[in-house]
């Protein structure tokens, strides 16, 4: 693996979940691997768990690490091809990806959806860019389609947690005040379809995500019938896909609360975070032992690490 931008990169989903135990077990054993290896991470977009738990495991692999708020810090990054750039942009991509290359082994980046035209966003505009031009592996650390970092996170909390080899997994939609992309349900439903677990989607309608991420993935548009027998259920909000951008439904009828929890398998409910509280789910939810959103946001640094061992391991 050279870089890691989504499931595809994954030579074995069954191999890649046993390596992450084996950290887990001793995450300082593989400290040689990273000695002398810098890893600069590059954030357009805010973040807490992402930008703490990949420099963790960069260090605990013994690396040295770099991080830049690009939208706070350095200069205004031109994306586009072919302009003239007499605007507030003083730098291009075209040099600046190259240039960070020389000064490190590895390089992640996190670049949302920025929802002005959606086959930029799909086509990974800015992502690709970076694979293209940086000379050193690259990893997504949340895309504008995906954010593969959590969704193995979330592949290795419901190992965990599971209690049944073919647990029932839900992801639910649920409503929020701003426009948030596709990308962490989009990674989601990738990731499980991986797997052999009985995956259900429930949304309301006019949030039905992109097709090639879904392929023939069960929709259940009534979120009650969806949470039934659930083992886990995992909520989040999204933008809509086709009126792309778009907030269609702000109907706090969707939020999860316990009364729909009662309807589960004794369901533990997941979240990527930051989640916010009384809107996406209720107090009672998040407060209670069924919650399993902290021990999930835990797994991010174990499954950062073993993305940056094979990194490491295969690009020495
Ligand atoms: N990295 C995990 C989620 C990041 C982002 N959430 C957010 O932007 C939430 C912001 C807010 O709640 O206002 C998303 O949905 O993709
Ligand atoms: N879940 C997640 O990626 O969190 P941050 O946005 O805080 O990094």
């Amino acid at each position: 693996m050279r870089n890691f931008t989504s499931v595809k990169d994954i030579p074995d989903l069954k191999k890649v979940v046993d390596a992450a135990f084996e950290i887990k077990k001793d995450r300082f054993a593989f400290q040689h691997l990273g000695k002398n290896k810098t890893m600069v991470l590059i954030f357009f977009n805010p973040s807490l768990r992402t930008r703490l738990s990949t420099q963790k495991a960069a260090m605990n692999l013994g690396m040295n690490t770099m991080v830049m708020n690009v939208s706070e810090d350095g200069w205004q990054l031109e994306s586009e091809l072919g302009v003239v750039m007499d605007g507030d942009k003083p730098e291009h991509l075209l040099e600046a990806i190259p240039v960070i290359g020389k000064y490190c082994d590895v390089i992640g980046v996190r670049s949302f959806a920025k929802f002005q035209n959606r086959d930029d966003d799909y086509s990974e505009k800015i992502l690709s860019q970076f694979i293209d031009y940086a000379g050193v592996p690259v990893v997504s650390m949340e895309g504008a389609t995906r954010h593969p970092l959590q969704s193995y996170a979330d592949l290795v909390t419901i190992e965990e947690f599971k209690k049944k080899e073919r647990p029932k997994v839900v992801l639910t939609w649920a409503p929020h005040p701003r426009a948030l992309p596709q990308a962490v349900p989009n990674s989601f439903v990738e990731w499980m379809r991986e797997t052999d677990y009985e995956l259900v989607v429930t949304h309301p309608e006019g949030y039905e995500l992109a097709p090639e991420f879904m392929g023939d993935v069960k929709v259940e548009y009534d979120q009650k019938k969806a949470f039934e027998g659930a083992d886990f259920i995992y909520a989040k909000n999204w933008a809509s896909y086709s009126s792309y951008g778009q907030i269609l439904s702000k109907d706090f009828g969707w939020t999860v609360n316990e009364e729909k929890m009662a309807l589960t398998n004794d369901a533990r409910f997941m979240h990527c975070l930051p989640v916010r509280r009384n809107v996406i789910v209720a107090d009672g939810v998040l407060d209670s032992p069924s919650s399993i959103v902290v021990e999930q946001a835990a797994n991010r640094e174990i499954t950062a690490q073993a993305v940056l061992k094979m990194i490491l391991e295969n690009n020495r």
